[in-house]
């Protein structure tokens, strides 16, 4: 019998492979971190080769991490930084240009063109999202205008889209299975959540022509095999969803109401809604949580494009931190940040402002601002961040929230999560295995393989390892987040399109 389920979790900085046992705990994981591209201001790419080189090279690491070999893997789970879209050749499977992250804004003209058309009411009432470059419609429309040649040769069907999973499963499978799953389609701009399908007259509004769509499938079956040249031995691949969903699943957020935040490159809040897709008027997106057994959940998100790539910023860009723990060792020298916000919009706001032309800012510097209250700052941002998105969360959903689950990278951060409570003025559960995306990729395919029985089985599996309890008076809550509203409306106002 296999011991293992395999979770291969590629994320916007680094690809990882984690093997989960039955008892739902981490016996080897292998990381490889990716190197990004920003070759115009707000443009952001990625190798899609190298993506897929790397998902090789961790797997094989993992495995070896762990002294076994692949007959010790049940099923393999997909999960990935979602909207990121690569275009290739079905011939060669060579992309055609670098793969468009989901923070690059390089779409925004063609975001500005459909404004101009009028048609925002239309895709927000279909695919439950917003006209912004961060999806994936818009991104493939950029390719096939820019890329040379695109246009005619995906009009000849020769070229195939796909988010990561589907470029990922594709090469796994030695070229045979061009799959995505319902919460990456749902990511895309092309995808009606309500009828489950893609939509003809948004492909039309973006040009995409259907042949370069994947297959949709649910998120938790078997899409194909994992080629027997890769380890040895076919190996199931079983499960697939969006970094986002598949964390809201591994932090068995099962019920509605149920919400989870996760901090990793950016920071986002999804609430399981049930089977009820709730619009919002205010600037969260409707997504789709997960598909299960022939039922369609959806969720609430929030999105904050830059969270920890703030923190990686303060370590490459401005060489100010070694590494990302050292950001709490310098917050924690200063009792606050004396006055000074930094709103890390480096690529425009998300939720709820969805703004993408706000650039970076930083206010209340005097001369006594030293390297810890900046970094302070930086660290801070994080938490106002996610203050805004359950703002109206909470507005729109009509719940309040009783505690806050967390989990990825920055979720480490003891300053931060202690801050965050404060700031929300709620308990913020941290659990014992901040890798709940991974998990959450493992118990999706886990289950559709027998690996474990049920929800209830995968429930009983969660171990808290903290619980932050707020412990901050109101007045200065009311105060701090005062300053950063007045932070965010200053750094509007100096756009140049505002
Ligand atoms: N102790 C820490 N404090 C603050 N930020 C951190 C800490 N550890 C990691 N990070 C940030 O978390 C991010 C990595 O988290 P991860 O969940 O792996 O992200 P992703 O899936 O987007 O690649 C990085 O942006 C890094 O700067
Ligand atoms: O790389 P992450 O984990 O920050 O996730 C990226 C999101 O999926 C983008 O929507």
């Amino acid at each position: 019998m296999s011991t293992y389920m395999l979770a291969i979790d590629q994320g916007t900085t680094s690809t990882r492979a984690l093997l989960v046992g039955r008892d739902g705990r981490i016996a080897a994981i292998a990381q490889e971190e990716l190197p990004l591209a920003y070759p115009t201001p707000g443009a952001v790419e990625a190798d899609a080769i190298f993506i897929w080189e790397s998902a090789k090279r961790v797997i094989q690491d993992a495995l070896q991490k762990a002294g076994v070999g692949a007959d010790a893997i049940a099923a393999i789970g997909m999960t990935n930084q979602r909207e990121t879209t690569v275009v290739w050749e079905k011939a060669t499977g060579k992309p055609i240009h670098p793969a468009i992250v989901w923070q690059s804004r390089q779409s925004s003209g063609i975001c500005d063109r459909l404004r101009a058309e009028g048609r925002e009411e239309l895709i927000h009432e279909r695919t439950g999202l917003l006209i912004d470059p961060y999806f994936s419609g818009t991104k493939v429309t950029w390719l096939l205008e820019n890329a040379e040649g695109a246009r005619e040769k995906a009009e000849r069907g020769e070229l195939l889209f796909g988010t990561i999973e589907t470029w990922l499963i594709w090469n796994m499978t030695g070229g045979r299975v061009h799959v995505t799953d319902v919460t990456n389609a749902s990511r895309t701009l092309m995808f009606n959540i309500h009828e489950r399908r893609w939509d003809e007259e948004l492909l039309r509004m973006l040009g995409v022509p259907a042949s370069m769509l994947p297959e949709v499938r649910s998120s938790s079956e078997i899409y194909g095999m994992l080629d027997s040249s890769l380890l040895g031995r076919e190996v199931p691949i079983a499960g697939a969803a969006g970094d986002q969903q598949a964390a809201l699943f591994g932090q068995n957020a099962f019920r509605e109401g149920a919400t989870k935040n996760t901090y990793g490159t950016g920071c986002f809040m999804l609430m399981n809604t049930g089977e009820k897709a709730i619009m919002s008027s205010k600037g969260l997106l409707t997504t789709i949580a997960w598909e299960v057994d022939g039922k369609l959940e959806y969720a609430l998100e929030g999105s904050v494009f830059v969270a920890g790539a703030a923190i990686q910023w303060l370590r490459d860009g401005l060489e100010l931190i070694g590494n990302a723990s050292e950001s709490q060792d310098l917050a924690s020298q200063v009792e606050s940040t004396d006055g000074v916000y930094v709103v890390p919009a480096f690529v425009g706001l998300g939720t709820p402002y969805w703004n993408s032309d706000v650039r970076g800012s930083v206010f209340g510097l005097t001369r006594g601002t030293s390297k810890a209250h900046f970094v302070r700052a930086v660290l801070e941002s994080l938490a106002y961040q996610t203050q805004d998105v359950l703002a109206v969360m909470e507005e729109e959903s009509g719940l309040k929230l009783i505690s806050l689950a967390v989990d990825g990278g920055a979720a480490a951060n003891d300053l931060l999560m202690q801050f965050q409570s404060d700031l929300l003025n709620v308990p913020v559960e941290r659990p014992a295995v901040l890798e709940s995306t991974a998990l959450g990729a493992a118990f999706l395919a886990g289950l559709a393989v027998g690996f474990w029985k049920d929800k209830n089985e995968i429930a009983s599996l969660r171990r808290t390892d903290r619980q932050f309890q707020p412990d901050m008076a109101e007045t200065r809550r009311n105060e701090l987040y005062g300053g950063w509203k007045r932070a965010v409306k200053a750094a509007m106002a100096f756009s140049p399109e505002s």
